[in-house]
């Protein structure tokens, strides 16, 4: 189980790859776990932005997390293994958490619920409820997806929870994060948006949940290490030559452009989205490929 002390690092949101005709491609997903295992990252989250939650039954869901489990036992991994499972409704996402725990998630990534725009009253009781379960939870702020924006009252409120252990900080610039640390908020935040990791550690954040990092894991990862260590010059000059890659990789709706570097890359046995997810354009393509090197 994760907890507010293990929850720091690398983490990998995988895609969920899908046929042709659009059903899920578990041969394909268990390739590209596969190909995941060589890196040194800390854990994957399972049914985020970037797994296409929206479009993504439960059952699917459930599927993935087994074979999710299976791979990182038959390598002989510690790998931490999140699980999307927020809703917009309190109700589900207690009972989606509680599958997650059972299934064998390390923790439940639970976002802002979205769409209602519930007051921040309601948010928070939502969090309360969802962090009674048991299941080790990492609220998701993401404020240009969900319609309503978590205050910092809020968010100190929620992280105070037992059972809730960090936040994944996709609010879209430093204000939280800086609001939050200034209060000495003690629990990992850790960053959610691919531009600003960076920044983020330079206000203390313990890590990412960055769809770019399916690519150049690695670098990722020294980028991390040096800020860690202190070398923060080399830290930037690492994360710099990253920056094209992120900005093609968010030109178009995440993860449709990541989905198309992993089958050109041969990863995924094609690029399918759910609609109403598009495939990019082709001068996305050529400039990604360019990009990559081939
Ligand atoms: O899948 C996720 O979780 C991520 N979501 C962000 C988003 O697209 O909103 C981006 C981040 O890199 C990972």
């Amino acid at each position: 189980m994760l907890n507010e002390t293990n929850l720091r690092g690398i983490y990998v949101p995988v895609v969920t790859p899908f046929s042709l005709d659009g059903s899920l491609d578990g041969i394909a997903y268990d390739r590209y776990l596969l190909d995941l295992m060589n890196r040194d990252i800390q854990g994957v989250v399972i049914n985020g932005t970037t797994g296409e939650a929206p479009t993504v039954s439960w059952e699917e869901v459930s599927e993935l997390v087994r074979r999710t489990k299976t791979i990182i036992r038959s390598c002989g991994k510690q790998l931490q293994v999140i699980v999307g499972t927020g809703t917009n409704d309190t109700h589900s996402t207690i009972k989606r958490t509680m599958q997650a725990g059972a299934l064998g998630a390390d923790a439940a990534l639970v976002v802002v619920p979205y769409y209602s725009r519930p007051s921040q009253a309601g948010i928070a009781e939502h969090f309360r409820r969802v962090a009674q379960t048991g299941m080790p939870v990492i609220v998701y702020e993401v404020p240009y997806r969900t319609g309503v924006r978590l205050s910092v009252d809020t968010a100190a409120e929620i992280l105070a929870l037992d059972g809730v252990i960090g936040m994944k900080d996709s609010s879209g610039g430093i204000e939280l994060i800086a609001a939050l640390k200034q209060l000495h908020i003690a629990k990992p935040i850790l960053c959610g948006e691919d531009a600003y990791f960076l920044k983020h550690l330079d206000h203390g954040a313990a890590g990412g949940i960055l769809a770019a990092a399916n690519m150049r894991t690695e670098k990722f990862i020294e980028v991390y290490r040096l800020h860690l260590d202190g070398n923060s010059t080399e830290a930037a000059q690492r994360f710099d030559s990253l920056m094209p890659l992120i900005e093609l990789l968010f030109r178009e709706s995440n993860p449709a452009p990541l989905k198309w570097l992993l089958s050109h890359q041969g990863l995924l046995g094609s690029d399918t989205l759910r609609l109403p997810m598009m495939p990019i354009s082709e001068a996305l393509q050529v400039e990604l490929a360019k990009e990559m090197g081939n």
